[in-house]
């Protein structure tokens, strides 16, 4: 039984209303998913993501098996009990992170050799072993373990590591015991049409619940984003989810859902917050401006969120001044709140037909200069 149900497609865009079922309650799509890396949504606690809104949110097999360890996670209740977390949780392979984060690696067919960041210990990672940590994990859904490739890569690079990530997409799913779990693959090929085109057909020849869309957001232009997603999209499967990984800003869920995304992921939200950077409809705002220094407005009078209900521009600006912790927590409401809202009036508006209309009043919200 396919545990994603499309509830209305867009007449004017690849834009589409859907929910996914999982063994942690419905995902309502599109959706865009917290990132919590280290099972921590960073500053929130689990009660303030959910109330927010939130339904499912992305932990990492990467950073969780170096720490505190998946066997100690799993003796633990799993990490939904380990973190508390009510939702649904999706788990990205540590694909990304090794090729990322490791220092000194070594990829080789079987798998790839790393040096932790963390203390320099070396380990290894094999799609089998990164199927046996996110079924230690306890994930809803878990990612197939793939190599994401820079920007930019040769096209002999590219294909000869999208064909390698294909051979480990086959190697996980042999894998895959946990009924309770859904996977997903990830379609790989860098910025080339034909590999790309490849790629989802060697995939969707097994049959995934699922496919993520990797390599993008890595530093390759947005047009160049955009151009990929114009050439894979159509190439997948209609009725099984589609998930854009790592992306991104307000502006890129908009053009992704326009395109036919439906789950996105971004630390944006939560590490722009503690930078000190905030969303709002008319673009974003840096608080630590000397011009907010007295201004009594909220961050948004139209926000619903408590940081905007109870807090001034000024107030915000001195703690982030002051590098007061409270700051951290109160910027992350809020752009966490923006992000969850935004997503929700998106849902609305395919749901009833007028996400032309709403894209349009998007961007004719936003101011050139700062808001
Ligand atoms: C917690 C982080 C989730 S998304 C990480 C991510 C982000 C981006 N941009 C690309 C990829 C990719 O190609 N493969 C994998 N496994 N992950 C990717
Ligand atoms: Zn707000």
């Amino acid at each position: 039984m396919n545990p994603f149900e499309i509830l209305a497609v867009d007449s004017k865009s690849r834009a589409r209303r859907g929910r996914l079922l999982t063994s942690h309650g419905p995902v309502e799509t599109p959706v865009f998913m917290p990132v919590g890396t280290q099972a921590t949504i960073k500053a929130l606690s689990p009660d303030e993501v959910h109330a927010l809104g939130a339904r499912i949110i992305l932990g990492n097999t990467y950073h969780l098996s170096l720490r505190p360890g998946a066997q100690r996670i799993a003796r633990l209740g799993g990490l939904h009990a380990f973190m508390a977390w009510p939702g649904a949780i999706l788990t990205d392979s540590g694909g990304f992170q090794v090729f990322s984060l490791a220092t000194i690696r070594t990829i080789d067919e079987d798998g790839v050799t790393f040096q932790s960041h963390i203390d320099g210990s070396r380990h290894r990672i094999t799609p089998e072993s990164c199927i046996e940590i996110q079924e230690l994990l306890g994930s809803d859904i878990a990612m197939c373990f793939d190599e994401c490739t820079p920007y930019p890569v040769t096209r002999d690079y590219a294909k000869a590591s999208m064909e390698r990530t294909v051979r480990w997409a086959r190697r996980c799913r042999n894998a895959h015991t946990r009924e309770d779990q859904l996977l997903f693959a990830i379609v790989q090929g860098g910025v080339f049409p034909d590999l790309r085109r490849a790629c989802v057909e060697a995939l969707t020849a097994m049959d995934f619940p699922g496919y993520a869309v990797g390599s993008l957001a890595v530093g390759e232009p947005k047009e160049v984003m955009l151009d990929v997603l114009e050439t894979v999209v159509p190439d997948l499967p209609h009725d099984k989810p589609r998930y854009l990984m790592g992306v991104g800003m307000p502006e890129d869920l908009v053009e992704g859902v326009w395109r036919g995304i439906d789950m996105f992921d971004c630390v944006v939200p939560t590490r722009n917050a503690r930078n000190g950077m905030v969303f709002t409809s008319r673009g974003a705002l840096q608080i630590k401006h000397s011009r907010y220094a007295d201004d009594p407005e909220p961050i948004e009078a139209a926000c619903t969120c408590y940081t905007c209900r109870t807090f001034s521009r000024a107030y915000l600006r001195h703690l982030f001044m002051a590098k007061e912790l409270l700051v951290y927590r109160l910027l992350s409401l809020h752009n966490l709140h923006y992000f969850l809202t935004l997503m929700e009036s998106i849902r609305d508006a395919v749901m009833r037909g007028s996400f032309e209309e709403f894209r349009r009043q998007f961007y004719a919200r936003r101011c050139v200069e700062e808001p």
